[in-house]
Protein backbone atom coordinates (compact mmCIF):
# COMPACT_ATOMS: atom_id res chain seq x y z
CA UNK A 1 0.00 0.00 0.00
CA UNK A 2 1.61 3.51 -0.95
CA UNK A 3 2.28 6.00 1.48
CA UNK A 4 -0.52 8.35 0.00
CA UNK A 5 -3.21 5.96 0.47
CA UNK A 6 -2.92 5.33 3.96
CA UNK A 7 -2.62 9.38 4.09
CA UNK A 8 -6.23 10.04 2.86
CA UNK A 9 -9.08 10.73 5.21
CA UNK A 10 -10.74 7.73 4.48
CA UNK A 11 -7.93 5.20 5.79
CA UNK A 12 -7.36 4.00 9.63
CA UNK A 13 -5.24 1.77 11.34
CA UNK A 14 -5.91 -0.84 13.69
CA UNK A 15 -3.58 -2.21 16.00
CA UNK A 16 -3.66 -5.82 17.63
CA UNK A 17 -1.82 -8.22 19.80
CA UNK A 18 0.15 -11.34 18.02
CA UNK A 19 1.07 -14.07 19.70
CA UNK A 20 4.76 -14.70 19.01
CA UNK A 21 7.11 -17.45 20.37
CA UNK A 22 7.65 -18.43 24.24
CA UNK A 23 4.78 -16.23 25.35
CA UNK A 24 6.03 -12.92 24.02
CA UNK A 25 3.14 -10.59 22.47
CA UNK A 26 3.83 -7.92 20.21
CA UNK A 27 1.76 -5.04 19.14
CA UNK A 28 1.17 -5.20 14.88
CA UNK A 29 -1.08 -2.99 13.16
CA UNK A 30 -2.56 -3.04 9.60
CA UNK A 31 -4.05 0.36 7.89
CA UNK A 32 -7.52 0.07 5.95
CA UNK A 33 -8.73 2.27 3.23
CA UNK A 34 -11.97 2.49 1.71
CA UNK A 35 -13.17 4.85 -1.38
CA UNK A 36 -16.63 4.82 0.27
CA UNK A 37 -17.15 7.38 2.73
CA UNK A 38 -20.13 5.38 4.28
CA UNK A 39 -18.32 2.83 4.45
CA UNK A 40 -15.59 3.80 5.94
CA UNK A 41 -17.95 5.89 8.93
CA UNK A 42 -20.04 2.31 9.46
CA UNK A 43 -16.28 0.71 10.57
CA UNK A 44 -15.18 3.72 12.50
CA UNK A 45 -18.81 3.23 14.09
CA UNK A 46 -18.65 -0.21 14.57
CA UNK A 47 -14.82 -0.79 16.00
CA UNK A 48 -15.92 2.49 18.26
CA UNK A 49 -18.49 0.30 19.49
CA UNK A 50 -16.98 -2.90 20.26
CA UNK A 51 -13.89 -1.01 22.22
CA UNK A 52 -16.83 0.53 24.31
CA UNK A 53 -17.87 -2.98 25.54
CA UNK A 54 -14.23 -3.70 26.82
CA UNK A 55 -14.94 -2.26 29.82
CA UNK A 56 -12.64 -4.16 31.78
CA UNK A 57 -9.59 -2.53 29.90
CA UNK A 58 -8.17 0.35 32.22
CA UNK A 59 -8.29 4.19 31.20
CA UNK A 60 -6.66 5.64 33.92
CA UNK A 61 -3.50 3.90 35.71
CA UNK A 62 -0.93 5.15 38.55
CA UNK A 63 2.47 3.82 37.57
CA UNK A 64 5.76 3.81 39.63
CA UNK A 65 9.23 3.48 38.21
CA UNK A 66 12.11 2.50 40.34
CA UNK A 67 15.25 4.33 38.50
CA UNK A 68 17.39 1.69 40.20
CA UNK A 69 16.35 -1.41 39.27
CA UNK A 70 18.20 -4.08 37.21
CA UNK A 71 20.45 -2.54 35.07
CA UNK A 72 18.94 0.98 35.39
CA UNK A 73 16.57 0.78 32.62
CA UNK A 74 13.71 1.22 34.12
CA UNK A 75 12.55 4.82 32.81
CA UNK A 76 14.00 4.37 29.77
CA UNK A 77 12.10 0.53 29.31
CA UNK A 78 8.75 2.96 30.41
CA UNK A 79 9.20 5.63 27.97
CA UNK A 80 10.62 3.65 24.97
CA UNK A 81 8.77 0.73 25.09
CA UNK A 82 5.36 0.98 27.42
CA UNK A 83 4.09 4.62 27.40
CA UNK A 84 3.43 4.60 23.52
CA UNK A 85 1.51 1.55 23.49
CA UNK A 86 -0.27 2.94 26.52
CA UNK A 87 -1.17 6.17 24.73
CA UNK A 88 -2.36 4.30 21.32
CA UNK A 89 -4.60 2.72 23.48
CA UNK A 90 -6.08 5.66 25.14
CA UNK A 91 -4.65 5.07 28.83
CA UNK A 92 -3.88 7.97 30.86
CA UNK A 93 -0.96 7.26 33.01
CA UNK A 94 0.45 9.19 36.18
CA UNK A 95 3.91 8.39 35.94
CA UNK A 96 6.14 8.33 39.80
CA UNK A 97 9.33 8.15 39.63
CA UNK A 98 10.55 6.94 42.88
CA UNK A 99 13.22 8.76 44.93
CA UNK A 100 13.84 6.31 47.80
CA UNK A 101 13.17 2.68 48.45
CA UNK A 102 9.68 2.23 49.73
CA UNK A 103 8.44 5.16 47.84
CA UNK A 104 5.77 3.77 46.29
CA UNK A 105 4.59 1.87 49.31
CA UNK A 106 4.45 5.13 51.52
CA UNK A 107 3.01 6.78 48.74
CA UNK A 108 0.13 4.14 48.27
CA UNK A 109 -0.66 4.35 51.71
CA UNK A 110 -2.31 7.62 51.15
CA UNK A 111 -2.75 8.65 47.56
CA UNK A 112 -6.11 9.25 46.49
CA UNK A 113 -6.64 5.56 44.48
CA UNK A 114 -10.56 6.31 43.27
CA UNK A 115 -9.82 7.39 39.71
CA UNK A 116 -7.47 5.14 39.23
CA UNK A 117 -8.29 1.63 37.42
CA UNK A 118 -4.60 -0.12 38.90
CA UNK A 119 -1.77 0.10 39.56
CA UNK A 120 1.36 -0.44 37.21
CA UNK A 121 5.24 -0.69 38.66
CA UNK A 122 7.98 -1.28 36.64
CA UNK A 123 10.88 -2.54 38.11
CA UNK A 124 11.78 -6.13 39.70
CA UNK A 125 10.65 -8.43 42.28
CA UNK A 126 11.82 -5.72 44.85
CA UNK A 127 9.25 -3.02 43.85
CA UNK A 128 6.43 -5.54 43.22
CA UNK A 129 6.58 -6.31 46.75
CA UNK A 130 6.24 -2.61 47.57
CA UNK A 131 3.01 -2.16 46.17
CA UNK A 132 1.58 -4.79 46.80
CA UNK A 133 2.30 -4.34 50.63
CA UNK A 134 1.10 -0.47 49.75
CA UNK A 135 -2.40 -1.29 48.15
CA UNK A 136 -2.83 -4.62 50.99
CA UNK A 137 -2.38 -2.55 54.22
CA UNK A 138 -3.94 0.82 52.25
CA UNK A 139 -6.99 -1.57 51.85
CA UNK A 140 -6.96 -3.35 55.06
CA UNK A 141 -6.75 0.57 56.68
CA UNK A 142 -9.48 1.75 54.95
CA UNK A 143 -12.04 -2.00 55.58
CA UNK A 144 -10.69 -1.39 59.31
CA UNK A 145 -9.10 -4.66 59.55
CA UNK A 146 -6.01 -4.87 62.00
CA UNK A 147 -3.47 -7.32 59.66
CA UNK A 148 -1.30 -7.83 62.90
CA UNK A 149 -4.12 -10.20 63.78
CA UNK A 150 -2.87 -13.55 62.23
CA UNK A 151 -6.39 -14.66 61.91
CA UNK A 152 -7.99 -11.76 60.47
CA UNK A 153 -9.68 -11.80 57.30
CA UNK A 154 -7.92 -10.43 55.36
CA UNK A 155 -10.59 -8.01 52.55
CA UNK A 156 -9.29 -8.28 48.93
CA UNK A 157 -7.71 -5.43 46.87
CA UNK A 158 -10.36 -4.77 43.90
CA UNK A 159 -7.75 -2.24 42.21
CA UNK A 160 -4.64 -4.93 39.52
CA UNK A 161 -1.45 -4.70 39.54
CA UNK A 162 0.65 -4.46 36.82
CA UNK A 163 4.62 -5.68 36.76
CA UNK A 164 6.62 -4.12 33.83
CA UNK A 165 9.76 -6.17 33.88
CA UNK A 166 12.55 -3.87 34.75
CA UNK A 167 14.69 -5.57 37.31
CA UNK A 168 17.61 -8.01 38.31
CA UNK A 169 15.02 -10.50 39.35
CA UNK A 170 11.56 -10.52 37.86
CA UNK A 171 10.13 -14.37 39.17
CA UNK A 172 6.46 -12.63 39.67
CA UNK A 173 6.30 -11.80 36.38
CA UNK A 174 7.71 -14.70 34.43
CA UNK A 175 5.31 -17.15 36.70
CA UNK A 176 2.35 -14.90 35.81
CA UNK A 177 2.99 -14.29 31.86
CA UNK A 178 5.63 -16.62 31.07
CA UNK A 179 7.94 -14.37 29.95
CA UNK A 180 9.53 -11.15 31.12
CA UNK A 181 9.78 -8.90 28.12
CA UNK A 182 8.06 -5.36 29.02
CA UNK A 183 6.32 -5.14 25.53
CA UNK A 184 3.98 -8.29 26.32
CA UNK A 185 3.05 -7.20 30.31
CA UNK A 186 2.16 -3.87 28.77
CA UNK A 187 -0.35 -5.77 26.47
CA UNK A 188 -1.80 -7.37 29.11
CA UNK A 189 -2.55 -4.54 31.31
CA UNK A 190 -3.98 -2.77 28.27
CA UNK A 191 -6.31 -5.92 27.35
CA UNK A 192 -7.19 -5.68 30.64
CA UNK A 193 -6.44 -9.25 32.30
CA UNK A 194 -7.11 -10.29 35.20
CA UNK A 195 -5.07 -12.94 37.30
CA UNK A 196 -6.61 -13.06 41.30
CA UNK A 197 -3.37 -14.33 43.10
CA UNK A 198 -2.71 -16.15 46.37
CA UNK A 199 -0.99 -13.88 49.58
CA UNK A 200 0.72 -15.09 52.26
CA UNK A 201 0.69 -13.01 55.66
CA UNK A 202 3.72 -13.69 57.82
CA UNK A 203 3.68 -13.17 61.43
CA UNK A 204 5.74 -13.46 64.88
CA UNK A 205 3.55 -13.65 67.58
CA UNK A 206 0.70 -11.28 66.79
CA UNK A 207 3.45 -8.71 64.94
CA UNK A 208 2.42 -8.36 61.23
CA UNK A 209 5.52 -9.21 59.75
CA UNK A 210 5.33 -9.41 55.61
CA UNK A 211 3.83 -10.59 52.74
CA UNK A 212 4.76 -13.18 50.47
CA UNK A 213 3.17 -14.67 47.16
CA UNK A 214 6.67 -16.97 45.89
CA UNK A 215 9.07 -18.17 48.41
CA UNK A 216 9.11 -18.52 51.90
CA UNK A 217 12.14 -20.40 52.65
CA UNK A 218 14.12 -20.98 55.71
CA UNK A 219 17.26 -23.25 55.70
CA UNK A 220 19.29 -23.15 52.20
CA UNK A 221 17.27 -20.26 50.26
CA UNK A 222 17.81 -18.13 53.67
CA UNK A 223 21.27 -18.70 54.00
CA UNK A 224 21.71 -17.65 49.77
CA UNK A 225 20.08 -15.18 50.50
CA UNK A 226 21.91 -13.39 53.47
CA UNK A 227 25.22 -14.54 51.61
CA UNK A 228 23.94 -12.51 48.61
CA UNK A 229 23.15 -9.35 50.60
CA UNK A 230 26.74 -8.98 51.70
CA UNK A 231 27.68 -9.32 48.18
CA UNK A 232 25.90 -6.51 46.47
CA UNK A 233 28.64 -5.05 44.66
CA UNK A 234 28.97 -8.42 42.46
CA UNK A 235 25.43 -7.56 40.35
CA UNK A 236 23.20 -10.28 39.92
CA UNK A 237 26.29 -12.84 40.04
CA UNK A 238 25.77 -12.41 43.30
CA UNK A 239 23.06 -15.47 43.61
CA UNK A 240 25.51 -17.92 42.12
CA UNK A 241 28.41 -17.06 44.23
CA UNK A 242 26.25 -16.83 47.13
CA UNK A 243 24.39 -20.21 46.68
CA UNK A 244 27.79 -22.19 45.43
CA UNK A 245 29.11 -21.53 49.20
CA UNK A 246 26.04 -22.35 50.82
CA UNK A 247 25.78 -25.62 49.14
CA UNK A 248 29.59 -25.95 50.37
CA UNK A 249 28.56 -25.49 53.94
CA UNK A 250 25.96 -27.77 53.53
CA UNK A 251 23.88 -26.11 56.87
CA UNK A 252 21.21 -27.96 58.51
CA UNK A 253 18.55 -26.45 61.26
CA UNK A 254 16.83 -28.13 63.86
CA UNK A 255 13.03 -27.19 64.69
CA UNK A 256 9.24 -28.26 64.53
CA UNK A 257 6.88 -27.27 62.02
CA UNK A 258 2.73 -27.57 62.39
CA UNK A 259 0.74 -27.20 59.16
CA UNK A 260 -3.29 -27.38 58.11
CA UNK A 261 -3.90 -29.26 55.47
CA UNK A 262 -5.60 -27.68 52.67
CA UNK A 263 -7.73 -30.79 52.42
CA UNK A 264 -11.25 -28.46 50.55
CA UNK A 265 -8.36 -28.24 47.30
CA UNK A 266 -8.62 -30.20 44.43
CA UNK A 267 -4.82 -30.87 43.58
CA UNK A 268 -2.05 -32.18 44.67
CA UNK A 269 1.75 -31.03 44.76
CA UNK A 270 2.96 -33.74 42.88
CA UNK A 271 0.25 -33.46 40.15
CA UNK A 272 1.00 -33.97 35.96
CA UNK A 273 -0.83 -30.66 34.98
CA UNK A 274 0.44 -27.54 36.40
CA UNK A 275 -1.77 -24.13 36.58
CA UNK A 276 -2.27 -22.19 33.35
CA UNK A 277 -4.31 -19.69 31.88
CA UNK A 278 -8.04 -20.03 32.76
CA UNK A 279 -7.02 -23.09 35.42
CA UNK A 280 -10.20 -25.53 36.67
CA UNK A 281 -8.79 -25.56 40.25
CA UNK A 282 -8.08 -21.92 40.45
CA UNK A 283 -11.66 -21.41 39.17
CA UNK A 284 -13.22 -23.58 41.69
CA UNK A 285 -11.39 -21.56 44.58
CA UNK A 286 -12.86 -18.60 43.04
CA UNK A 287 -16.09 -19.90 43.10
CA UNK A 288 -15.98 -21.49 46.72
CA UNK A 289 -14.23 -17.69 47.77
CA UNK A 290 -17.54 -16.17 46.33
CA UNK A 291 -20.09 -18.39 48.07
CA UNK A 292 -18.33 -17.11 51.03
CA UNK A 293 -18.34 -13.48 50.59
CA UNK A 294 -22.10 -14.37 49.85
CA UNK A 295 -22.57 -16.47 53.09
CA UNK A 296 -20.99 -13.32 54.72
CA UNK A 297 -22.46 -10.38 53.33
CA UNK A 298 -26.21 -12.21 54.24
CA UNK A 299 -25.20 -11.23 58.07
CA UNK A 300 -23.69 -15.52 58.69
CA UNK A 301 -20.72 -15.96 59.72
CA UNK A 302 -18.29 -17.61 57.46
CA UNK A 303 -16.65 -20.52 60.17
CA UNK A 304 -13.15 -21.67 58.90
CA UNK A 305 -12.85 -25.82 59.40
CA UNK A 306 -11.06 -26.45 62.37
CA UNK A 307 -8.71 -29.21 60.90
CA UNK A 308 -6.05 -30.95 62.75
CA UNK A 309 -2.45 -29.91 63.17
CA UNK A 310 0.53 -31.97 62.00
CA UNK A 311 3.49 -31.75 63.44
CA UNK A 312 6.92 -32.67 61.95
CA UNK A 313 10.35 -32.40 64.26
CA UNK A 314 13.71 -32.94 62.54
CA UNK A 315 16.45 -31.24 60.91
CA UNK A 316 16.16 -29.60 57.96
CA UNK A 317 18.20 -28.60 54.79
CA UNK A 318 15.35 -26.25 53.63
CA UNK A 319 12.50 -25.67 54.84
CA UNK A 320 10.84 -23.53 51.33
CA UNK A 321 6.64 -22.58 51.42
CA UNK A 322 5.65 -21.77 47.79
CA UNK A 323 2.36 -20.51 46.89
CA UNK A 324 2.94 -20.40 43.08
CA UNK A 325 5.55 -22.84 41.24
CA UNK A 326 8.24 -20.41 41.52
CA UNK A 327 9.19 -20.78 37.76
CA UNK A 328 12.20 -18.60 36.55
CA UNK A 329 14.44 -18.96 33.28
CA UNK A 330 17.26 -20.81 35.37
CA UNK A 331 14.14 -23.36 36.73
CA UNK A 332 11.49 -23.42 33.91
CA UNK A 333 9.55 -26.12 36.44
CA UNK A 334 9.82 -24.37 39.58
CA UNK A 335 10.37 -24.97 42.83
CA UNK A 336 6.95 -26.58 42.84
CA UNK A 337 5.52 -27.13 39.29
CA UNK A 338 2.37 -28.39 40.04
CA UNK A 339 1.08 -25.57 42.80
CA UNK A 340 -1.37 -23.21 41.22
CA UNK A 341 -1.47 -19.06 41.42
CA UNK A 342 -5.08 -19.10 42.89
CA UNK A 343 -6.18 -21.36 44.37
CA UNK A 344 -5.83 -20.48 48.56
CA UNK A 345 -3.12 -23.26 49.41
CA UNK A 346 0.42 -22.95 49.61
CA UNK A 347 3.41 -26.04 48.98
CA UNK A 348 5.01 -27.07 52.31
CA UNK A 349 8.31 -28.65 51.03
CA UNK A 350 10.72 -30.32 53.92
CA UNK A 351 14.17 -31.48 52.74
CA UNK A 352 15.70 -33.27 55.20
CA UNK A 353 19.38 -33.93 56.82
CA UNK A 354 20.99 -35.66 53.68
CA UNK A 355 24.25 -36.31 52.31
CA UNK A 356 25.87 -33.20 50.08
CA UNK A 357 25.49 -35.64 47.04
CA UNK A 358 21.49 -36.15 47.67
CA UNK A 359 21.07 -32.17 48.38
CA UNK A 360 22.62 -31.54 44.62
CA UNK A 361 20.96 -34.22 43.21
CA UNK A 362 17.57 -32.54 44.58
CA UNK A 363 18.58 -29.21 43.32
CA UNK A 364 19.64 -30.37 40.32
CA UNK A 365 15.62 -31.93 39.90
CA UNK A 366 14.38 -27.81 40.22
CA UNK A 367 16.06 -27.47 36.00
CA UNK A 368 14.21 -30.88 34.83
CA UNK A 369 11.00 -32.52 34.58
CA UNK A 370 11.31 -35.26 36.54
CA UNK A 371 9.35 -35.21 39.93
CA UNK A 372 10.91 -32.67 42.04
CA UNK A 373 9.86 -34.75 45.48
CA UNK A 374 10.78 -38.24 44.55
CA UNK A 375 13.79 -38.39 47.35
CA UNK A 376 13.61 -40.26 50.59
CA UNK A 377 14.38 -37.19 52.44
CA UNK A 378 11.85 -34.56 50.46
CA UNK A 379 8.55 -34.09 51.60
CA UNK A 380 5.66 -32.07 50.30
CA UNK A 381 2.00 -31.12 51.96
CA UNK A 382 -0.21 -28.66 50.31
CA UNK A 383 -1.27 -26.53 53.25
CA UNK A 384 -3.13 -23.43 54.23
CA UNK A 385 -0.80 -22.18 57.09
CA UNK A 386 2.00 -23.30 59.06
CA UNK A 387 4.06 -22.85 62.03
CA UNK A 388 8.29 -23.02 62.49
CA UNK A 389 9.87 -22.90 65.79
CA UNK A 390 13.43 -23.29 66.11
CA UNK A 391 14.96 -25.96 68.29
CA UNK A 392 16.82 -23.44 70.28
CA UNK A 393 13.76 -21.15 70.64
CA UNK A 394 11.36 -24.47 72.08
CA UNK A 395 14.25 -25.17 74.53
CA UNK A 396 14.49 -21.86 75.97
CA UNK A 397 10.85 -20.42 75.26
CA UNK A 398 12.84 -17.20 75.32
CA UNK A 399 11.63 -14.82 72.39
CA UNK A 400 15.06 -13.10 73.17
CA UNK A 401 16.81 -15.83 70.95
CA UNK A 402 14.55 -14.64 67.95
CA UNK A 403 15.87 -11.56 67.96
CA UNK A 404 18.56 -10.91 65.49
CA UNK A 405 18.74 -14.66 64.59
CA UNK A 406 20.88 -15.52 67.40
CA UNK A 407 20.67 -13.83 70.65
CA UNK A 408 24.36 -13.38 72.34
CA UNK A 409 23.25 -15.85 74.53
CA UNK A 410 23.76 -18.29 72.38
CA UNK A 411 27.16 -17.11 70.48
CA UNK A 412 29.52 -19.96 72.39
CA UNK A 413 27.19 -22.78 70.98
CA UNK A 414 28.49 -24.71 68.76
CA UNK A 415 26.76 -26.48 66.16
CA UNK A 416 26.85 -30.20 66.91
CA UNK A 417 26.84 -30.70 62.87
CA UNK A 418 30.06 -29.12 62.28
CA UNK A 419 32.38 -29.38 65.04
CA UNK A 420 35.37 -29.04 62.97
CA UNK A 421 34.65 -26.03 61.52
CA UNK A 422 32.92 -24.70 64.86
CA UNK A 423 30.49 -22.28 63.41
CA UNK A 424 27.54 -21.38 65.07
CA UNK A 425 24.97 -21.64 62.61
CA UNK A 426 22.10 -22.58 65.16
CA UNK A 427 18.85 -20.79 62.65
CA UNK A 428 19.20 -19.76 59.45
CA UNK A 429 17.42 -16.89 58.25
CA UNK A 430 13.58 -16.99 56.74
CA UNK A 431 13.82 -15.45 52.84
CA UNK A 432 10.78 -13.57 52.42
CA UNK A 433 10.13 -13.42 48.18
CA UNK A 434 13.62 -12.14 48.15
CA UNK A 435 14.18 -10.72 51.59
CA UNK A 436 14.97 -11.53 54.72
CA UNK A 437 12.86 -11.66 57.81
CA UNK A 438 14.51 -10.70 61.32
CA UNK A 439 12.43 -13.30 63.19
CA UNK A 440 12.94 -17.07 62.65
CA UNK A 441 9.84 -18.68 64.73
CA UNK A 442 6.84 -17.25 62.35
CA UNK A 443 3.59 -18.74 61.53
CA UNK A 444 2.32 -18.08 57.70
CA UNK A 445 -1.42 -18.02 56.39
CA UNK A 446 -2.54 -18.21 52.59
CA UNK A 447 -5.22 -15.82 51.79
CA UNK A 448 -6.94 -16.69 49.06
CA UNK A 449 -7.12 -14.64 45.64
CA UNK A 450 -6.32 -11.44 47.78
CA UNK A 451 -4.95 -9.32 44.92
CA UNK A 452 -5.64 -9.27 41.28
CA UNK A 453 -2.65 -8.96 38.69
CA UNK A 454 -3.26 -7.36 34.96
CA UNK A 455 -2.18 -10.75 33.82
CA UNK A 456 -3.81 -14.35 32.72
CA UNK A 457 -1.47 -17.10 33.78
CA UNK A 458 0.29 -18.83 31.46
CA UNK A 459 -0.82 -19.61 28.22
CA UNK A 460 -0.91 -22.92 26.90
CA UNK A 461 1.81 -23.62 24.48
CA UNK A 462 -0.76 -24.67 21.39
CA UNK A 463 -2.24 -21.03 21.69
CA UNK A 464 1.13 -19.85 20.04
CA UNK A 465 0.88 -20.53 16.50
CA UNK A 466 -0.28 -17.47 14.22
CA UNK A 467 -3.43 -19.26 13.40
CA UNK A 468 -4.90 -17.66 16.92
CA UNK A 469 -7.55 -15.10 17.64
CA UNK A 470 -5.53 -11.47 17.87
CA UNK A 471 -7.50 -8.79 20.25
CA UNK A 472 -7.72 -5.21 18.67
CA UNK A 473 -6.87 -2.15 20.80
N1 LIG B 1 14.49 5.33 44.03
C1 LIG B 1 14.92 4.27 44.70
N2 LIG B 1 16.14 4.29 45.29
C2 LIG B 1 16.61 3.20 45.94
N3 LIG B 1 15.92 2.05 46.08
C3 LIG B 1 14.70 1.98 45.50
C4 LIG B 1 14.15 3.08 44.79
N4 LIG B 1 12.93 2.71 44.33
C5 LIG B 1 12.73 1.44 44.75
N5 LIG B 1 13.78 1.01 45.45
C6 LIG B 1 14.01 -0.32 46.08
O1 LIG B 1 14.91 -1.07 45.27
C7 LIG B 1 14.73 -2.45 45.56
C8 LIG B 1 15.06 -3.31 44.36
O2 LIG B 1 14.26 -2.92 43.31
P1 LIG B 1 13.76 -3.85 42.13
O3 LIG B 1 13.07 -5.03 42.65
O4 LIG B 1 13.00 -2.95 41.21
O5 LIG B 1 15.09 -4.23 41.38
P2 LIG B 1 15.98 -5.54 41.34
O6 LIG B 1 17.18 -5.19 40.58
O7 LIG B 1 15.18 -6.68 40.84
O8 LIG B 1 16.36 -5.74 42.78
P3 LIG B 1 16.44 -7.07 43.60
O9 LIG B 1 16.89 -8.16 42.70
O10 LIG B 1 17.40 -6.73 44.67
O11 LIG B 1 15.01 -7.26 44.09
C9 LIG B 1 13.29 -2.59 45.99
O12 LIG B 1 13.24 -3.28 47.20
C10 LIG B 1 12.77 -1.17 46.15
O13 LIG B 1 12.17 -1.00 47.42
Amino acid sequence: MKWQHICKPRAFTVRYVQRVRKHRWRCKEVTFWCSDEQLFYQWLQAFHDLLEQQTHRPKNLLVYINPYGGKKRGKQIYENKVAPLFSAAGICADVIVTEYANHARDHLYDANLEKYDGVVCVGGDGMFSEVLHGLIVRMQKDSDVDHNNPSAQLSRCNMRIGIIPAGSTDCICYATVGINDPETSALHIILGDCQPLDVCSVHYKRTFLKYSVSLLGYGFYGDVLKGSEKNRWLGPARYDVSGFKTFLTHHCYEGSVSFQPAKWVLGSPRDQTTCTSGCYICRQSSKQLDEQEQTQACGSEHREQDDDWTTIKGRFMAINAVSMSCACPRSPNGLSPAAHLADGSADLILVRKCSRLDFLRHLIRHTSNKDQFDFPFVEVYRVKNFQFTPKHFEDEDNESTDIGILGKKNFSQICTDHPSCGCNHVNSIWNCDGETLDQTAIEMRVHCQLIKLFARGIENAKLEDDVNPSKVF
